[in-house]
């Protein structure tokens, strides 16, 4: 998963080859399987939904999403479980900081299987100030997280500067730097010079405001000569 940056579609369940067909021609890198979304938390759906992303040969980020986070309430016994499901035919399992009470364990199953852990914080209200984004990082690393990524909402131009300013101190590690929101939209492109190794888009279906549509994101990325 060397090749950043990345572009990343999350997708439920649904429409989901016509999805699938389409990321391939745009030449999206990576598919999000958002399974807090799939109609059926079973693992042998799950893994067949996730063949299929497979047969596109396209990358997968597993992610099954906390209520607390923008996802549905799942048990954590149930959402362990389809970590490890997945894990195997997943290239990134993205579990948030805050499910403290699984977080280490899914990095741990993500190890094992010799796959990335991405660790992830979201904040669909605000941008906290540097300080508290600078903690979520050092956590995120200190517990193992081989990619860190925050999402904040995006209230000003300062927030914007903010998030991307953090990114760029931290260079050193594998950050996704995004904002949400209208004003957020820029750091989803421009989130790339400062460090950003992976950027969300959307099909038909946006999964977070502010997301740019797929089309119109790679057209952007190669006017900013970020794709070919
Ligand atoms: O964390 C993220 C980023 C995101 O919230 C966005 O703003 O594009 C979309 C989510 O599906 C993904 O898990």
């Amino acid at each position: 998963m060397e090749k950043y940056p990345l572009v990343v579609l999350p997708v439920d369940d649904k429409d989901l080859e016509k999805k699938l067909s389409v990321a391939l021609d745009y030449g999206i890198d990576m598919v999000e399987l958002r399974i807090d979304q799939f109609s059926d938390f079973g693992e042998d759906y799950v893994l067949e939904k996730a063949k299929l992303v497979k047969d596109y040969n396209l990358g997968i980020i597993a992610t099954v999403r906390s209520k607390e986070e923008g996802g549905i309430f799942i048990p954590d016994e149930e959402r362990l479980k389809i970590f490890e499901a997945v894990a195997g035919i997943s290239d990134i399992l993205d579990i948030e900081l805050t499910s403290e009470s699984i977080n280490k364990k899914v990095i741990e199953i993500a190890k094992d299987e010799g796959k990335l852990s991405l660790v992830s914080y979201h904040d669909f209200d605000k941008t906290p100030d540097e300080d508290f984004i600078q903690s979520v990082i050092d956590k995120a690393v200190s517990l193992g997280a081989d990619i860190v990524k925050f999402a904040f909402k995006v209230n000003s131009y300062e927030d914007v500067s903010r998030i991307l300013c953090i990114s760029g101190k931290n260079r050193d590690k594998k950050i996704v730097a995004i904002g949400m929101g209208e004003l957020g939209r820029i750091t989803r492109v421009a989130g790339f010079f400062f460090g950003s190794v992976l950027t969300y888009t959307y099909i038909g279906k946006s999964f977070a405001p502010g997301q740019i549509e797929a089309k119109k994101l790679m057209e952007e990325l190669k006017f900013y000569g970020l794709r070919s």
